[in-house]
């Protein structure tokens, strides 16, 4: 019998539904994936920003990452906001001896524009998990902390891709364009070449869980089996039409809608 792709994320919470795991999961299971989750902070949030958090001792962090790959198969797997330099560090020893795909959105700062990783685990992230990554999937503002570079242009785009992956050692880099103004075009280098992703923006406030709908999403198309390429072209598809037949909901950024790519109940909502 033919197993079902199995995928894990591992990150922050989202009481209001719309980010961190409660995003990755919705996605997971959309696109017909088992999901899992390892979670690293509790945030208490919503649609308008960040009112608190509470992180996850690390011991635990470990006991949650050990209890999921001990009994459980793991074909992908993503991280979202790890907070703090002793979890990434608990979580690279874990990671050493997993063999899956790996996702990294490098969550810093939330859309509402709160901080959501301490300052002393960028540089960790940057140095010594980026280069354990199949995939990084920086916003323009992620990307420029990596780099160090400005990012205002297309052609900027390109360059922080292929410094990310070149001098950084990713495995490959999606620089996604979400904050840039015109059309909404990602650029992904796999270490050869550059490829673009493009769609018209829509005119939507309803962003709050974009990057982590995205990233989960090609977490669970690289779980399937699809190529690198692929799983960004679909996930792009998935996130687009997520923003596309958003909600409305709450009084900031409302979330993305995970049932927009389902016919039955994408017409519905048309
Ligand atoms: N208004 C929009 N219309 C269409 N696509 C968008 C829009 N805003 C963001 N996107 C797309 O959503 C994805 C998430 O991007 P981005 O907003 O840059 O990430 P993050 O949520 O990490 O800040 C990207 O593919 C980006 O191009
Ligand atoms: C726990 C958690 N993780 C990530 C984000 C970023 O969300 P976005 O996708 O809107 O940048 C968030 N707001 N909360």
């Amino acid at each position: 019998m033919k197993q079902i792709p199995c995928a894990l994320t591992i990150a922050g919470t989202d009481p209001s539904g719309g980010a961190g795991v409660q995003a990755d999961l919705k996605t997971f299971q959309e696109l017909k994936v088992y999901g899992m989750s390892a979670i690293t902070s509790i945030v208490a949030q919503n649609t308008t920003g960040v009112r608190d958090v509470h992180h996850i001792p690390v011991e635990m962090i470990r006991q949650q990452l050990q209890s999921v790959s001990e009994d459980m198969p793991i074909h992908a797997l993503k991280t979202g906001m790890i907070a703090q330099k002793n979890m990434m560090e608990a979580f690279k020893e874990w990671l050493e001896k997993v063999d899956a795909f790996y996702v990294m959105d490098p969550v810093m700062v939330a859309q509402s524009g709160d901080p959501l990783i301490e300052s002393e685990s960028r540089e960790y992230l940057k140095k010594q998990l980026l280069p354990l990554t199949t995939l990084v999937t920086p916003n323009i503002p992620e990307a420029e902390h990596l780099t160090g570079e400005t990012i205002e242009t297309e052609e900027d785009m390109k360059m922080a891709a292929k410094h990310i992956v070149t001098d950084l050692g990713a495995g490959a880099a999606l620089v996604k364009g979400g904050h840039l103004n015109g059309k909404a075009i990602d650029y992904l280098f796999d270490g050869s070449r550059i490829q673009s992703f493009e769609t018209e923006r829509i005119d939507s406030a309803n962003t709050h869980g974009t990057g982590c709908t995205y990233s989960a999403a090609i977490t669970a198309n690289l779980s399937r089996g699809h190529s690198l390429g692929k799983a960004v072209e679909e996930a792009k598809y998935y996130v687009t039409e997520a923003i596309r037949y958003s909600f409305d909901l709450g009084k900031g950024n409302g979330p993305t809608n995970h049932f927009a790519v389902r016919e039955e109940v994408f017409n519905k909502w048309l």
